[in-house]
């Protein structure tokens, strides 16, 4: 096993340049959330009625920077904290210690302000299947406040880059492909300007052209937009195309956090799945056939 400590506080320092580093886009210090579950297979009936419960640190002190227009990754085996991570940024739950901001937004105090910066793209992308990508991009145009001819201006600009014919913007979303319902979710996603981007595992379950074709979407975007993006995927190879920096999290902590690269020196491995196991103890392919179960 390395010295995790060394790179936990190079974490927590921040030291690593990446590409676009003069704004902070996510800043979230010493956070926890803690959740309770009743005790089980207790067969003591005093725990029933005390209510006593089982405390789980999902997220246990936490902290990080991630900067405006970074791809941030999130790696972690099943029950580390990711998702906890995820909802903790999108307002969906509160950090019961510690503070988190979004773009300068408290997420408790300014949460309205917040949803506004923030969009979530998971593995099954949330639309209106039976209607056509033009008219899923218009709906959405009208939700984050555009006029219906911004919105029309606007989502046919969307689907002209993602290079989609005329008809096959007419066509039900359910008739397209994954590959392309994915890539019309990120566009739909960078409707607004600054954006937070929660990528949450958007090339699981796709054949590896699609991904492909997904994954350079995502590069070209970085290129083009003012998008910051979180990141979290079961794909290593993914991971070390696409983020600036990697964060991989275990039992609720920040273990380390760097560029792949810069992780890869530290812990003398070749690759990211061997940085993984050194950190966790972990094998990558354990985690992933958990998730299968
Ligand atoms: N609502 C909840 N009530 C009780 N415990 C919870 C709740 N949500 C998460 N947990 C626990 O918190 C810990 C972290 O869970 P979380 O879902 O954040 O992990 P994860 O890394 O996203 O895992 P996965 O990859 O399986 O989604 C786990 O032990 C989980 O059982």
């Amino acid at each position: 096993m390395s010295d995790t400590s060394t790179l936990t506080h190079r974490a927590e320092a921040g030291e690593q340049q990446p590409r676009h580093r003069q704004e902070i886009a996510i800043r979230c210090e010493d956070v926890c959330k803690i959740f309770h579950e009743p005790i089980k297979g207790s067969r003591s009936l005093k725990n029933f009625f005390l209510g006593k419960n089982r405390e789980i640190k999902a997220v246990d002190h936490v902290s990080f920077h991630v900067y405006r227009r970074e791809v941030f990754g999130l790696l972690g085996p099943n029950g580390s904290g990711k998702s906890t991570l995820i909802r903790l940024l999108s307002t969906l739950l509160y950090p019961d210690s510690g503070t988190l901001t979004i773009f300068g937004h408290d997420v408790i105090k300014e949460q309205q302000a917040v949803r506004r910066l923030i969009n979530r793209v998971s593995v099954e992308a949330a639309f209106f299947k039976k209607l056509s990508s033009l008219e899923n991009l218009r709906y959405a145009a009208r939700l984050y406040g555009m006029s219906p001819h911004e919105g029309q201006e606007k989502a046919l600009a969307i689907l002209n880059r993602l290079g989609m014919k005329p008809d096959k913007a007419l066509t039900s979303l359910e008739n397209l492909s994954r590959g392309m319902q994915q890539k019309v979710a990120i566009a739909r996603a960078l409707m607004t300007s600054p954006t937070l981007v929660l990528l949450d595992e958007p090339t699981t379950g796709l054949d590896p052209k699609s991904k492909r074709d997904v994954q350079e979407y995502v590069e070209e975007v970085m290129s083009s937009h003012d998008a910051t993006i979180i990141l979290t995927t079961h794909d290593m190879d993914e991971a070390e195309r696409l983020c600036d920096r990697i964060a991989i999290i275990d039992n609720g902590k920040i273990v380390a956090l760097d560029t792949a690269a810069e992780l890869r020196r530290q812990v003398g491995a070749d690759s990211l799945e061997e940085v993984f196991f050194q950190l966790t103890g972990k094998s990558w392919e354990d985690v992933q056939a958990d998730e299968m179960d």
